[in-house]
């Protein structure tokens, strides 16, 4: 049978880093997906601003909405204080079952949760199912189209606090033209646009961080 792609990142990983350390997970799927096959990870430019994004909350408990193959988990999870935890949301169950693996390879399931299900689904129940009170840090960088209505959810929820920070990968390239409008109009976010480009190309994309006021 014919492999998938991330099937073939994952192959990539194994192949190329060393289990129990997230770097060399992060520079394999960087290296192949910058020398192999393009893939929809964040990628090592933007990375680094969501790593220093990361580094500054020093958060206690992140939301992932979008998990793909898992390489912004590792990047945020790799970050993260002892007793920190990470939930990260995968609609698609392929992607998920890549996901644990390298997760797995990275030496990082202690401090991510992997859920599977749809956002719309899961953001009203994460206060019951995981004891989340608010989080910190939530990394939006799954369906463009879902970005708006999740987010109005999550504050609906009583999921943000004052200070917690919303980071929305693609605002660009794809483009989330309705979530930009909404988060930059709202006099309940301040946000700031960080230019870059579409992982591992010259396209212009960027990260929007909006930090909620309560
Ligand atoms: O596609 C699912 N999630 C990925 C969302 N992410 C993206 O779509 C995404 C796309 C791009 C991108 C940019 C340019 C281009 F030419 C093609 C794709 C880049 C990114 O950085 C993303 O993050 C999905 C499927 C499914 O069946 N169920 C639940 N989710
Ligand atoms: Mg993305």
């Amino acid at each position: 049978t014919q492999s998938t792609r991330p099937q073939r990142l994952l192959n990539a990983v194994q192949k190329n880093a060393t289990r129990g350390d997230p770097r060399s997970v992060v520079k394999a799927i960087d290296d192949f997906c910058r020398h192999k096959e393009w893939a929809m990870n964040v990628g090592d430019e933007k990375g680094c601003i969501l790593d220093s994004v990361v580094s500054e909350i020093n958060p206690a408990a992140v939301l992932e909405l979008g998990t793909y193959c898992g390489y912004s988990t590792v990047r945020i999870a790799r970050l993260l204080p002892p007793h920190a935890k990470l939930i990260t949301l995968e609609f698609n169950p392929d992607f998920a079952a890549i996901a644990r693996q390298v997760i797995a390879w990275a030496g990082l399931e202690e401090k991510v949760q992997l859920v599977e299900g749809a956002s719309g689904d899961w953001i009203p129940k994460m206060k019951e199912q995981f004891g989340i009170t608010t989080f910190d840090l939530v990394f939006l960088d799954h369906w463009k189209d879902r970005y708006l209505p999740d987010t109005k959810l999550m504050e609906e929820c009583g999921l943000l606090r004052k200070g917690s920070v919303l980071l929305a990968d693609n605002v660009i390239c794809p483009g989330t033209p309705d979530y930009l409008e909404y988060i930059r109009s709202s006099p309940r976010y301040e946000s700031r646009y960080f230019k870059s480009h579409l992982e591992y190309t010259k396209v212009e994309d960027g990260l929007e961080k909006s930090v909620f006021k309560g």
